[in-house]
């Protein structure tokens, strides 16, 4: 049998093709962390990347990128509302993301669900070389770990969640909760960004699926969770995920960024204080959090607006979702609330965009911002904190970071807030705007030590010598009985 030996499944392919409008076609970058993680991964190994191409109805032929063979799954207009749009983000999404909206159960997504996974798990067994090493990603996909080991038993099957895996109480919650479960199961390897994740896992294939486990603490990178499912042995871990730091570092460097950096700046009306969002337009980021701590910061004085700038990127992201409607709604009120408030013609307060913008530019603007806002109620990791601090060699910036993202694990030196405590976020935004130099300075100096040496090519090592060398850190195993 000829195919890949390494095999990346994902919701999306690193590229979503695009319909210009002459009718023509191109493809250009996907959205969202997973991909500019996995991206460099893959670049130059001649793997394999199974996804969807981003739009309904189409099915390109195979291609090559970078090396990379992209085999496109393809999506009826009806299965991108009922499984994409609906129980990946408006059922699973929220569930995970601690029901900061009602997630809603619907017996036709759940099928669409199903469906589509099993075309994955089919899409992959006929890209992938015999005994091939294959890496599912994300909650999207979580049944196609045991649909494709029924499939090609022959594989060796790794799986990494990307957002958070929810508490056991709000997990319970769901009317497929034991066919996820045993889906996830039909992995070797399955990876958190951290170890409660894994811990809530663990309980999970006891009580549900009612799988014996090890009782140990999960650590990161090290001492893996182990449950025995028959005569096979799945091992479940934390790897907190990252990015090419130094890429980004080197990039960040470079005269055309920092000139188009000192333009972003002038551009703005050269304030003393410029702060920065940058996320796609996501309930979870908490973009309203921040906007509303700046507003009372304004009205209290303790922020003068001639001062000021707040520039909020923000990226269109699943934008026929309900909730998502919503809340651009409220958050486009909430900005125009601001700038009615105090902005000078000519001189807005708070700068919003909506719209992606080139990586050159966002880097330009990380470079540029003197504060970095990541104010997520929730977020499994966040890279944008990480990117923020991967473009601040000159040490001269400040990252405000909410203790609910993965990122808050590692990056204990950014000013921490409670996003669901708006004097917390104020606080942790005065101290970032106000603390001396010298603090600043040490605080981003501990901050690149962390991001630069743990990099995505390390997370991505970590995860596959793990999967591949079966490596157990676990204790005795436990069953849910002897609970
Ligand atoms: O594909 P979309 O529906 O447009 O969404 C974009 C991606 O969003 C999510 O990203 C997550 O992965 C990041 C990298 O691990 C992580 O830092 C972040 O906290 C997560 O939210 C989603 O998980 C991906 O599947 C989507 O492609
Ligand atoms: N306007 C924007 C916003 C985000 N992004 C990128 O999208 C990715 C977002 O990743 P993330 O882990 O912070 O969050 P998710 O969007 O994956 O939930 C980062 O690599 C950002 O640099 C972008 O390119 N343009």
């Amino acid at each position: 049998m000829t195919g890949s030996d390494f095999v990346v499944v994902a919701n999306r392919l690193p590229v979503d093709l695009e319909t210009l409008p002459d009718g023509s076609t191109r493809w250009k970058r996907s959205p969202g962390g997973l991909v500019t993680a996995l991206e460099p991964i893959l670049r130059g190994t001649q793997g394999a990347w199974v996804g969807w191409p981003g739009v309904p109805d189409v099915e390109p032929e195979p291609l090559i990128e970078d090396g990379v063979e992209l085999h496109s799954v393809p999506l009826s207009a009806q299965e991108v509302s009922d499984y994409y749009e609906g129980f990946s983000n408006a059922t699973l999404w929220p569930l995970y993301h601690d029901v900061i909206v009602k997630p809603e159960y619907d017996r036709k997504w759940w099928s669409a669900y199903v469906e589509v996974n099993r075309r994955f798990a089919e899409a992959t067994a006929k890209v992938a070389a015999d005994r091939a090493t294959v890496w599912i990603q994300d909650y999207q996909l979580q049944l196609v770990p045991k649909m494709l080991r029924m499939l090609r038993p022959d594989l060796t099957i790794g799986f990494f969640l990307h957002i958070p895996f929810p508490p056991v109480e709000l997990f319970m919650q769901l009317p497929w909760r034991t066919e996820i479960v045993e889906g996830l199961l039909g992995a070797d390897l399955i990876g958190f960004h951290l170890p409660g994740g894994a811990q809530n896992f663990l309980y999970l294939a006891r009580r549900l699926a009612g799988q014996s486990t090890s009782r140990g603490s999960i650590g990161v990178r090290s001492k893996l969770g182990v449950v025995q499912v028959g005569f096979r042995t799945v091992r479940v871990g934390a790897f907190p995920i990252s990015i090419d730091s130094g890429q980004l570092d080197e990039a960040s460097k470079s005269k055309s960024i920092r000139d188009r950096a000192k333009q972003i700046r002038k551009d703005l009306g050269s304030p003393k204080h410029i702060m920065l969002g940058v996320d796609r337009l996501d309930y979870t980021k908490g973009i309203d959090v921040r906007l509303n701590a700046l507003r009372e910061l304004l009205d209290e004085k303790r922020v003068d607006p001639e001062e000021t700038a707040l520039v909020q990127l923000a990226t269109p992201s699943r934008e026929r979702v309900d909730s998502y409607v919503k809340m651009r709604g409220d958050i486009e009120q909430q900005v125009g609330r601001i700038n009615g408030e105090y902005a000078r013609v000519g001189h807005p307060v708070v700068h919003y965009l909506h719209r992606p913008v080139p990586r050159d530019e966002l880097i330009a603007f990380f470079v540029a911002a003197d504060v970095m806002l990541v104010t997520p109620l929730r977020d499994g990791m966040n890279l944008v904190a990480k990117e923020y601090v991967a473009c601040h060699s000159d040490l001269d910036g400040a990252l405000v970071l909410s203790e609910f993202t993965g990122a808050a694990a590692e990056l204990r030196q950014a000013y921490l807030c409670n996003p669901h405590d708006l004097d917390s976020v104020k606080d942790a935004m005065m101290s970032a705007i106000d603390q001396d130099r010298e603090t600043r300075r040490r605080l981003m100096r501990a901050l690149r030590r962390q991001v630069l040496t743990h990099d995505v090519d390390r997370w991505a090592k970590s995860f596959l010598s793990a999967l591949g060398n079966g490596e157990v850190g676990g204790s005795a195993l436990m069953s849910e009985d002897e609970r």
